[in-house]
């Protein structure tokens, strides 16, 4: 009898050389027909089904790979597609991309965005649309990971029905291909869970009236997956690893007892956190087997093992599909051991979760140091230790090679000398306690850095990067391809810089950025110039539709060999009487966007990345930046699932944020960013980061964010993202106007900046002047309100000569500062 299975919760779906990508924008420019589309789609399915079969595994998946996303394919296949859009004559995949990317209304007089040229690039990664149209659906971070999924948005009234044969097509493909199949679904409470309620029935409620109605469409499901003939039914449940209500915990009795009456066998998988007080809810479900993150939750194996009846399959995700490191095989067979002895040798063997958070192969990175590339393992790779791990059960003879090359490579990883650097681990050791602390509270700080820069009310902003122009990046794929040297590359770069520069001073802004042009990516380009980090070749990974990125690889201690952005910060702030404003990404954004080395707490690392980044913020401060902004989009994905480890992290994550910053002198200007994530839980902390400025994505919440920044009176100053740069769509000066004048209700004046709600890659340079003049208009004309209200007027007087009171007394201190070193060495 057999008795190891092996499967995946799902594979990544780009393609191995982003095939998916370029489809998907060769369509979007009206370059690829819609059939087109769908046989690259088919093409893919079918090469990574049989890499999966060819690996060994049991049973192909079927029902992860998507156009855009695989949460948007449920709301087809659910047909819960939102009313607002007006659907009529499209056909499904029209409305499919409509739902991603939103959809234009009738262009404005006004409108310079060139929206629907072919040849703007940049306007095809999303969330098109102009006044009248309809935006897309909202993103949002999938869990803990750096992939978005469009937000479901339902209401009490939000009725289901099968919509969509594009799963059964799929598996109807598989099976033709003569594929063992195994399809998967988002479970029914998970995908409620991740939806957006759009008429403010509060989650209880929307739960209450739609799962009733969404069961019956998922019962016809699963009877039609039953009737092609698949082996299997995966419904994923994460939202078991998180802390649910007491109603959403009892919901899942009924919601199962009900889909197991289809006859399907269902294989209801979690992954990413522990099952903690869930656990026994999940093992006694009705359902023919459970799988379990086998490595955030390994602590937890042995008592499913011990709750879950033993009729039913086990499966443990034990190569982890969140990072690249080789598996420890022997370590896992440990592990697996007192699992098969409690399950009478059955067993089923996969990945923590779905490999789409990984990339493809290490096949083609023929440029990684040979030794750290036998240390990793890319998706390809774990499908094939999946299959060692079965044979090592099965045959151990049989697997005996493969477990010595495998032991092999890790003996020397654990015992590389060059994981390891002294210095650096020397140099956290004795960091005084003051490390992290900024010399003089904000209240002094703001005095001497309002007199040095000089800036006026309502100053104006971006948050760092211009448009990434096909010239910019066909320049860095020449360079990267030795066509072009590196003289050729440097000025190119530098002459986009200077236009970057010569466009922000046209436009009026206030604090100007150097544009982020010799960037292919805020992280990527960190590691690429740190030690301790190895990037890929094309370790590309789903980020969100046609959008990916390359993680780096943090494998060692971490440091600067040498500046890294100092030299196109001086060349930027050299060509402008105004402040440009340094740009360096956060040790925290940049640990949670890495592979992060799992020999040691994460913790540690970031301190390693803080260090590293603090020096770049005194190099720039040393070469005469006034503004240095450190960017942590990501503080607020790392955030653990539960509550319960929240605090840890927190405490961890602001101390290395504040270690980074606190080198500035108090009239250097520290910046941060944030954006596309919730953060009204996270106030204090963010409060915590002692940043003199916070720049922050509103605007697509309406600037709800602002209150809960106005109740907590968020001490520092803050610029509310006053216009979505996902969209080319130019919001006009009023629309701003309307949102400033509500972040004013809520937030002192003196307080506010004005920018967008992120940064510009993504954009083409017409939609984002457009959409910028009408922004220094706005703040124009807030200062022309603000001056005009006599009280206020009196008041920014007196506050006025205040500032100037101070700001001579406190000139020798600057002068002082400017003179010394590091806040670290004193
Ligand atoms: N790491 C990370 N995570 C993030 C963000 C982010 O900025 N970085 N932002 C948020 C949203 N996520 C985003 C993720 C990716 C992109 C994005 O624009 N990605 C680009 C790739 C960026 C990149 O690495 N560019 C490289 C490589 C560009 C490229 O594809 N070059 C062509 C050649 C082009 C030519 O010859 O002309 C090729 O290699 O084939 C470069 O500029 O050097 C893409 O998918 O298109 C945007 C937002 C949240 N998470
Ligand atoms: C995802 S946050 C992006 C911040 C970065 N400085 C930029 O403008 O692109
Ligand atoms: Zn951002």
């Amino acid at each position: 009898m057999k008795n190891i299975y092996t499967h995946i919760p799902g594979f990544p779906r780009v393609g191995a050389q982003r095939e998916l990508k370029t489809a998907l924008e060769r369509h979007w420019r009206g370059e690829l027909a819609a059939a087109e589309l769908e046989a690259e789609g088919r093409a893919l399915r079918a090469r990574h089904w049989a890499r999966q079969r060819d690996a060994g595994l049991d049973f192909v998946t079927v029902g992860d790979f998507a156009f855009y996303d695989h949460v948007a394919n449920h709301i087809q296949l659910l047909g819960c597609e939102p009313a607002r859009f007006g659907f009529q004559a499209e056909t499904p995949l029209e409305r499919y991309f409509t739902l991603a990317r939103g959809r234009a209304g009738a262009p404005r007089g006004d409108c310079a965005c060139g929206h629907g040229s072919a040849n703007d690039q940049n306007s095809h990664d999303g969330h098109d649309g102009h006044d009248s149209g309809s935006p897309a659906l909202e993103m949002t971070k999938w869990f803990d990971t750096n992939y978005h999924y469009l937000v479901p948005e339902l209401d009490a009234a939000t009725h289901f029905e099968l919509s969509s044969t594009r799963l059964f097509d799929e598996v109807d493909e598989a099976l033709a291909l003569g594929h063992a199949v195994k399809a998967t679904l988002i479970g029914p409470l998970t995908f409620l869970w991740l939806a957006r309620s759009t008429d403010a029935t509060p989650r209880r409620d929307l739960l209450d009236c739609l799962l009733p109605r969404l069961l019956p469409i998922y019962g016809q499901v699963l009877a039609r997956l039953k009737e092609q003939g698949v082996a299997w039914v995966q419904v994923e449940e994460p939202i078991l690893g998180l802390d649910l209500p007491q109603e959403w915990r009892s919901a899942f009795d009924t919601a199962y007892w009900q889909l197991n009456q289809a006859g399907a066998p269902l294989l209801l998988a979690t992954y990413f956190s522990p099952l903690e007080e869930n656990l026994s809810l999940a093992c006694r479900l009705p359902v023919a087997g459970l799988h379990v993150d086998g490595v955030r939750a390994a602590h937890e194996l042995v008592s499913v093992a011990d709750w879950l009846p033993v009729h039913k399959v086990l499966s443990v995700g034990i190569v982890d599909g969140r990072n690249i490191w080789r598996t420890d095989l022997d370590a896992a067979l440990g592990t697996l051991a007192p699992l098969l002895e409690k399950r009478n040798g059955q067993l089923w063997l996969s990945t923590s979760c779905s490999l789409l958070h990984v990339p493809y192969s290490l096949e083609v990175e023929t440029a990684l140091d040979p030794e750290l590339a036998s240390w990793l393992a890319f998706a390809h790779e774990k499908l094939d230790e999946l299959a060692v791990l079965k044979t090592a059960i099965e045959q151990p003879r049989a697997a005996a090679a493969a477990l010595a090359a495998s032991r092999a490579a890790i003996a020397t990883r654990r015992a590389s000398p060059r994981v390891r650097d002294a210095a650096v681990r020397a140099r956290l050791a004795a960091l005084p306690d003051h490390a992290a602390q900024r010399k003089s509270p904000f209240a002094e700080r703001r005095l001497l850095q309002g007199a040095k820069l000089n800036l006026p009310p309502f100053p104006t902003t971006t948050i760092g990067s211009f448009p990434q122009t096909p010239a910019i990046r066909s320049a860095r794929a020449a360079f990267k391809r030795g066509d072009l040297d590196g003289t050729g590359y440097e000025a190119a770069m530098r002459a986009e810089i200077e236009h970057a520069i010569r466009r922000q001073e046209a436009l009026g802004l206030d604090v100007l950025v150097h544009g982020e042009a010799e960037r292919n990516d805020m992280v990527e380009y960190f590691g690429e110039h740190l030690a301790g980090f190895a990037f890929t070749r094309n370790g590309w990974v789903q980020s969100y539709g046609s959008r990916c990125v390359k993680p780096p690889v943090i494998w060692g201690d971490v440091s600067r060999p040498a500046p890294i952005t100092v030299a196109w910060a001086r060349h930027a702030q050299s060509l402008t009487p105004l402040p440009v404003k340094g740009m360096l990404t956060g040790p925290v954004t940049i640990l949670q966007w890495s592979f992060v080395r799992d020999d040691q707490p994460r913790a540690d690392t970031a301190d390693q990345i803080a260090l590293a980044m603090r020096d770049e913020v005194d190099d720039l401060q040393q070469a005469g930046i006034d503004i240095v902004q450190i960017d942590e989009p990501a503080l607020r994905e790392g955030l653990p699932l539960r509550q319960a480890r929240r605090a840890a992290y927190l405490d961890r994550a602001v101390r290395a944020f504040r270690l980074t910053a606190a080198v500035a002198r108090d009239g250097t200007q520290i910046h941060t960013h944030m954006c596309y994530a919730e953060f009204n839980d996270i106030l204090p902390q963010i409060a915590a980061l002692d940043a003199d400025v916070i720049t922050i994505e509103t605007s697509r919440s309406a600037m709800a964010l602002l209150d809960a920044f106005g109740d907590f009176r968020y001490p520092n100053d803050i610029g509310p993202g006053v216009y979505d740069i996902h969209s080319p769509r130019v919001p006009d000066r009023e629309e701003m106007l309307a949102l400033l004048r509500r972040a004013r209700a809520v937030i002192p004046a003196g307080q506010l900046w004005v920018n967008p709600d992120c940064g510009l890659k993504t954009r083409g340079w017409p939609e984002t002047e457009a959409a910028l003049r009408h922004m220094v208009d706005a703040a124009r004309q807030m200062r022309a309100e603000w001056a005009s209200e006599a009280t206020n007027a009196a008041t920014s007087a007196a506050a006025n000569a205040a500032v100037n009171a101070v700001a001579s007394t406190l000139t020798n201190k600057v002068a002082a500062e400017a003179g010394s070193g590091t806040a670290e060495a004193a």
